[in-house]
């Protein structure tokens, strides 16, 4: 993709996904001439774009650099304290701005800090990992983790814009890629399944940045995403659909201790709810089954271990979606017809662990 392509996301506050090449020159125009101070945040293995980003924004703005610990690291209430500190000492007001750039980590914690700091300041994300760019990025869910689980503190607050600078795809190591092909697979399951035959066209191609078909892959599922929170930003109904095979992902990123790639954790989490939702009786047994070869052949997990589904129940009961004692998963009906499946008799999630246990 040469030229830049712009994903609108409406709402109450407006905003454009930009998609394409060389797009920090657009940083400017996004953040205005209302700050006077703007904040990067990265991680380490972005240091060299965001003092690129700094030395830019120099001439317009004072500019501060904050470095995050790599990943999941960022997501703690002691990186957000040291970033408010950061802020408080660099005198920053709510005119000021933050601009996140890295990883979905990274712009989880810049999103969430921007939306606490004075109680919400302008944000600018700027994804450089795939996850990022077609998910992290867009929509406005911010947060942290904590040792109860994950994603369990945050804001939504959208962003005011997000460049999606393809180039930064280069350097991201292939597991990492492929972690975020587990998103574009959920977007082509839930609403748009030309993303599922664009990626089985070519698995091989899938697996890189390089591929035929990366431009329009990022773009639809931006688009998938755009359209769900342009009408449903606080997760009221719609969002959930988002939410496809996080139920059990999450659990097992917080098993994992968050070694695990969350990518890697939603494609068991994905199976899972293709398994829980033919065993209870919604979902074809070929759909089911594509889930597995689709995320096999990208080369992402399919299955966990066996003995941890006691404490992987346990930490599902604080899912975001459970209401009281009742877990909430959602299924399909079929290809872009998601669903809610409440309170599921226990045995029945019991059956579907076991189609992914090892
Ligand atoms: N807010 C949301 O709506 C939303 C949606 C999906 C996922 N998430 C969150 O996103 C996080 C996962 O994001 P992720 O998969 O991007 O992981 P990540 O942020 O941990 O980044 C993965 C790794 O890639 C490195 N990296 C990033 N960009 C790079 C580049 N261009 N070149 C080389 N290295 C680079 C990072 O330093 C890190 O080590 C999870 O915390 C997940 O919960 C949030
Ligand atoms: O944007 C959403 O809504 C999603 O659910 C997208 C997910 O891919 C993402 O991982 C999100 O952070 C999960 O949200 P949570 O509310 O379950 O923490
Ligand atoms: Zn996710």
């Amino acid at each position: 993709m040469s030229a830049t392509t712009t994903v609108k996301v409406g709402g109450e506050r407006p905003y454009d996904v930009l998609i394409g090449s060389n797009l920090l020159g657009e940083l400017p125009a996004l953040l205005g001439d209302k700050p006077a101070r703007v904040a990067v945040i990265h991680p380490k293995a972005l240091a060299a774009t965001a003092e690129a980003i700094r030395a830019d924004l120099d001439v317009a703005y004072e500019t501060v650099t904050i470095e995050v610990p790599d990943a999941e690291g960022a997501k703690t209430a002691q990186v957000l304290a040291h970033v408010w500190a950061v802020l408080g000492h660099s005198g920053f007001t709510r005119t000021d701005a933050i601009v996140g750039v890295g990883g979905g980590a990274t712009t989880d914690l810049a999103g969430f800090a921007a939306a606490t700091w004075l109680r919400g300041v302008p944000v600018v994300q700027i994804p450089t990992t795939l996850l990022g760019m077609v998910d992290a990025a867009v929509g406005g869910k911010t947060g942290i983790n904590t040792a109860e689980g994950k994603n369990l503190v945050g804001a939504f607050h959208p962003p005011v814009g997000v460049l999606c600078d393809l180039a930064a795809l280069e350097s991201l190591p292939g597991d990492d890629y492929v972690a975020g092909m587990a998103e574009v697979v959920k977007c082509g399951f839930i609403a748009d399944p030309a993303i599922l035959d664009l990626i089985e066209s070519d698995l091989e191609a899938a697996k890189t940045p390089g591929g035929p078909h990366t431009g329009e892959l990022i773009r639809r599922a931006v688009q998938v995403k755009a359209d769900v929170v342009s009408v449903d930003l606080k997760e009221a109904g719609l969002r959930e659909i988002l939410n496809y095979g996080h139920t059990l992902g999450h659990a097992i990123e917080r098993n994992e201790r968050y070694q695990w790639r969350h990518g890697a954790a939603i494609s068991v989490g994905m199976v899972f709810a293709a398994e829980l939702g033919r065993l209870a009786g919604r979902l074809d047994e070929q759909t089911a089954q594509r889930h597995r070869d689709l995320l096999g052949a990208l080369g992402l997990p399919l299955a966990y271990r066996a003995d941890a589904w006691p404490q992987l129940l346990e930490t599902m009961r604080i899912d975001k979606k459970a209401r009281a004692d009742r877990l909430r998963f959602i299924v399909l009906q079929g290809i872009a017809k998601p669903a809610v499946l409440e309170a599921p008799d226990p045995q029945l999630l019991a059956a579907a662990y076991a189609e992914v246990s090892r």
